[in-house]
């Protein structure tokens, strides 16, 4: 058998490539080595030459030394050249356009004129949101929902994967766990609606990783049985990182702990659309009927409050495009939803990313760029990156572009000359920026929804959390699961039970709202509706109390609780509350964020509960039961 080098060699020859390597003349220490490389290796090897790259070979040591590492080396140019729409020309030379346009402040959205787009405003619990959650449950089970899940989420510092943190503590149950649960019982009750028509249909359930999520995104699912879904509904799509970026010319960068690595860096969550089309699966779910596509992101604990009435939205207004976003604060995190106006007449309404913004509107004739209006709000309202895409006219958009998605770059310059880097950058894609290719005549809307029902996400470590200028969210893992108890309690109050108000407290300098601990699994309360018919008579939860709700047929009847009530129940048993119940409950303790002896994810969040004292009730058996203390 040859060797690989005598088949590197053999290769050359076969290509019509002169054997002295002339083509390598600029770069000796590569020509000197090209008899290590297989002919698709020498075809990688011109075209890094050709597009200003031969800084990646200049430290190659004589044939003999680091071979196997070479070999490496290309593995990985092949890996990046084939995972890029066009291949690593194209990235190289995409760069150099972001590059200048950076360097010269090209605004993006030169020639465009802001304005404040019209959309769906929803109220909670009113007539309308209720037929609006009917509708949505409805078309669910023609829907598929898509979570991207490839980021570290470097700003919260925690080592884990963000979609295993607890949702809230009371349970402990993590966000994939509440996410899965959330789409079978949304699977279940619409099937149940549809049941004339006869159905069968298994929700999807697609979630894209990244090298840095992938395997513990897979053990977390195999560990718990995928939480009740069935394995083959879940589809894992993996994206790829992209190389680096060291200069204004595009040159990539070395790994600085491997010389024969080129560092790589993620590309966005603007991925999920190329994955999705390279899948293969929209054309599949087409053919089963399937008419929306669901993107939502890994910490958000309120999001399936707000997807029934959504999808409704979507279904009844006929949306191509519905963003989900909540009212603004001027500066908040969160990319603003804007109308933009093009001097040729064009129109497109689209996210304009938080740090855009606000040069946007001072170039436009707004000098105090992105501020608050009379309502206490930017007037643009927030998106919070959940996209109801309507799965017949995406998969014909995808065809066209094969799901790439406009890209930007962010390179971080030393100094205002802006002709050197602080560190490496690369070009990054938004899932969200998808309509910007759409023609004039797709139906963008977008549907707004209090924040306090739809979006708490878990981004912010607890240091950062506390810089929060005063008034915007935080963000963290103290106000994402505060939400959570916040949202239950105004729900409750809503469908009629006498809920405490809250006290303040301050957790890891973040002062937050501390509502009664409620919670319910996804198939007690799934819309609004679904909590009206389960709450009668005169209920009460006090403000110390936490109440747990297991199960689909629990009714509070009466209950006034002072203390702590979990309540688990099988779907057979329809279990009602009636009565006082008083124990001494769960008290919060204060967790420092850097007490090392507390585990991290209790750490992030600043409190725990010391359970003193609860009254747990499970009910195994099918039939009518009831809790009268
Ligand atoms: O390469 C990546 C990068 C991120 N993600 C995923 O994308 C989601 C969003 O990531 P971030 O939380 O880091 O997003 P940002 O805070 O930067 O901002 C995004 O979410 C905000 C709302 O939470 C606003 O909507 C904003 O406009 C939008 O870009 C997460 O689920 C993350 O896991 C990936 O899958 N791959």
């Amino acid at each position: 058998m040859a060797s690989g080098a005598d088949a590197a060699a053999a290769g050359v020859a076969a290509l019509g490539i002169s054997g002295d390597g002339e083509w390598a003349e600029a770069c000796p220490p590569l020509r000197r080595n090209l008899r290590l490389l297989a002919p698709d290796e020498v075809e990688l090897a011109k075209m890094l030459l050709n597009e200003g790259q031969k800084h990646l070979f200049e430290h190659w040591p004589e044939p003999g030394v680091d071979d196997d590492k070479k070999r490496g080396f290309f593995d990985q140019v092949r890996r990046l050249n084939s995972n890029y729409p066009g291949g690593l020309v194209s990235y190289i030379q995409n760069a150099k356009e972001l590059l200048a346009d950076s360097k010269a402040g090209k605004n993006p959205y030169d020639g465009f004129t802001p304005s404040v787009p019209s959309g769906e405003v929803l109220t909670f619990g009113d007539d309308n949101f209720v037929s609006l959650e009917a509708a949505g449950v409805k078309e669910a089970r023609n829907a598929i929902f898509v979570l991207v899940a490839g980021g570290l989420g470097e700003r919260l510092g925690y080592k884990g994967i963000k979609v295993a943190l607890p949702r809230e503590t009371t349970t402990g149950k993590c966000f994939l766990q509440h996410y899965i649960e959330s789409i079978l019982a949304l699977q279940e009750a619409s099937c149940k609606m549809a049941e004339e028509d006869g159905c069968h249909k298994k929700i999807p359930f697609v979630i894209m990783t990244s090298d840095d999520t992938n395997a513990l995104t897979i053990k977390l699912l195999e560990s718990n049985s995928y939480f009740g879904m069935e394995p083959s509904q879940v589809k894992m799509l993996k994206q790829e990182k992209v190389a680096c970026i060291a200069d204004n010319d595009a040159r990539l960068a070395l790994d600085p702990n491997d010389k024969y690595k080129i560092q790589t860096k993620p590309h966005g969550h603007g991925d999920v659309h190329s994955l999705l089309y390279s899948s293969g699966l929209l054309e599949q779910w087409k053919s089963e009927g399937r008419k929306w596509v669901l993107f939502f992101q890994d910490t958000n604990g309120l999001l399936f409050n707000a997807i029934p009435s959504a999808l409704g939205v979507s279904a009844t207004k006929g949306y191509n495009v519905n963003s989900l976003a909540v009212p603004r604060k001027a500066k908040e995190a969160i990319g603003g939803i804007t109308k933009l106006t093009h001097v040729d007449g064009r129109t497109m309404v689209i996210n304009v990313e938080y740090n855009q913004l606000d040069p946007l509107l001072r170039a436009t004739g707004h000098p105090d760029g992105d501020a608050n209006c009379e309502t206490g709000y930017s007037p643009y309202p927030g998106n919070i990156n959940q996209l109801i895409l309507e799965l017949g006219p995406y998969t014909e958009e995808l065809k066209k572009t094969h799901g790439a998605i406009s890209e930007f770059v962010n390179p971080k310059y030393t100094d205002s000359t802006k002709t050197a880097f602080k560190s490496s950058t690369r070009l990054e894609c938004m899932m969200q920026d998808y309509p910007k290719t759409l023609p004039p005549s797709a139906k963008v809307g977008f549907t707004v929804m209090d924040t306090w029902l739809a979006y708490a996400p878990v981004k912010n470590n607890p240091e950062d959390a506390a810089k929060v200028p005063k008034g915007n969210p935080y963000h963290s893992a103290t106000s994402g699961e505060m939400a959570i108890y916040k949202a239950s309690s105004l729900i409750l109050r809503k469908a009629g039970a006498q809920i405490a108000d809250p006290v303040v407290d301050t957790f890891s300098g973040q002062e937050v709202e501390v509502w009664p601990r409620i919670t319910w699994s996804p198939r007690w309360g799934l819309t609004f509706k679904d909590v009206k018919e389960k709450v009668h008579g005169y209920s009460s939860v006090s403000q110390r109390s936490t109440l747990s709700i297991n199960g689909r047929s629990i009714f509070l009847e009466g209950l006034s609780l002072d203390g702590t009530l979990i309540v688990n129940a099988v779907d057979e048993a329809e279990v009602k509350l009636t009565g006082h119940v008083q124990n001494k409950g769960w008290t919060i303790q204060h967790v420092d964020y850097k007490d090392t002896s507390e585990k991290e994810e209790i750490r992030i969040r600043g409190f725990k509960f010391e359970k003193v004292e609860q009254l747990e009730v499970n009910y195994t058996e099918p039939g009518k039961h009831s809790l009268s203390a």
